[in-house]
């Protein structure tokens, strides 16, 4: 039984099965909405999210992200570090405008895409982290828990905030939190609304660490990848999934549940008026 799991697990080891060669990485087989730079010397690829002026998590982002992935996990870079290209906000999250009052055959396809891009970071073969050079509100920090190790720099917030403007989150949203702070502190965390700044995401936890730069949070993450290079990469990767085995069973299970849970609730009157003085607020704050 373990046995046959292993061996699916060893079919599922992308790198594996790829054959692309570095080179191809810095040549943007994507839109432009994320870039890759592949240092020589270390082998770690910096995967730049570049959609002006917030990074909002839209169709095309999230598709281009999922590529993005996927070519540096083929291409056995050593580890891949997740930033932005601008220097205050790391990620929106999902892209408001996609859920007030969505064409339903259209959300369907960007809930399916957000589930993708989670899994695909989630559950990335190679050695993850994240470099938060800004804000990482909502789906942007649910981006950076599916990292294994985050780098934050000073006064920014992260967190996610849904309940205030009465949104919920997924299960798998919650585990993926839960999966880099104690319960208990997501459970309140979530019911708050709190979006943490900086100083209080690395009192809890949700943080490891708080660089000076963007330059020192990438050489900080690029740190953190570096310590697995006694591990074998085969055996690392086997081991990282079975860790993470239990925050995407549910998911992997009944992926058109959720997305029909999720829709169902984006429709409703409560969803939509919540979000509608959302969108009052963001643009009252001009
Ligand atoms: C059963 C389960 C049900 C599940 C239901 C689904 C629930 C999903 C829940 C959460 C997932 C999400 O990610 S929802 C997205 C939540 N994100 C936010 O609320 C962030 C909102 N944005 C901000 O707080 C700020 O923009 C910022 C702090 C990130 C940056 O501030 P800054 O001052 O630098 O920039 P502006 O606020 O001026 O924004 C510039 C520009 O961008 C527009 N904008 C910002 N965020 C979004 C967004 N998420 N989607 C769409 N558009 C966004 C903002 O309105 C400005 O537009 P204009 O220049 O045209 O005014």
């Amino acid at each position: 039984m373990l046995r046959n799991s292993l061996i699916g697990s060893l079919r599922q080891i992308k790198p594996i099965l790829c054959s692309q060669s570095l080179r191809s990485l810095s040549n943007g087989a994507n839109s432009g909405l994320t870039t890759i730079e592949v240092d020589d010397k270390s082998g770690i690829a910096t995967l730049s999210m570049n959609l002006p002026p917030v990074n909002t998590l839209t169709l095309n982002l999230m598709h281009d992200l999922i590529d993005s992935i996927n070519q540096i996990e083929c291409n056995k870079s050593r580890g891949l570090i997740l930033t932005s290209s601008n220097d205050k906000v790391f990620s929106a999250g999902l892209d408001l405008k996609e859920l007030y009052k969505p064409d339903q055959e259209r959300l369907k396809e960007f809930w399916t895409i957000f589930q993708d891009l989670w899994l695909a970071l989630h559950l990335c073969g190679i050695p993850t982290a994240a470099a938060i050079n800004g804000h990482a509100p909502a789906a942007g920090c649910i981006m950076a828990t599916a990292c294994e190790y985050r780098v934050m720099l000073p006064d920014f917030v992260i967190g996610v905030h849904a309940t205030r403007f009465s949104f919920l989150v997924s299960k798998w949203m919650m585990l993926s939190y839960q999966s880099v702070l104690p319960r208990r502190i997501v459970e309140r965390a979530l019911n708050q609304g709190k979006l943490f700044s900086t100083q209080e995401a690395l009192e809890v936890g949700l943080i490891d660490e708080v660089a000076g730069s963007k330059k020192e949070a990438l050489a900080q993450c690029a740190a953190f990848i570096g310590t697995f290079d006694k591990a074998n990469p085969i055996a690392r990767t086997l081991t990282k999934r079975m860790c993470r085995d239990s925050d995407v069973t549910e998911l992997l299970r009944d992926r058109a549940g959720d997305l029909r849970a999720c829709v169902d609730y984006i429709n409703t009157p409560l969803f939509q008026e919540g979000l509608s003085a959302h969108l009052e607020g963001l643009k009252e704050k001009k």
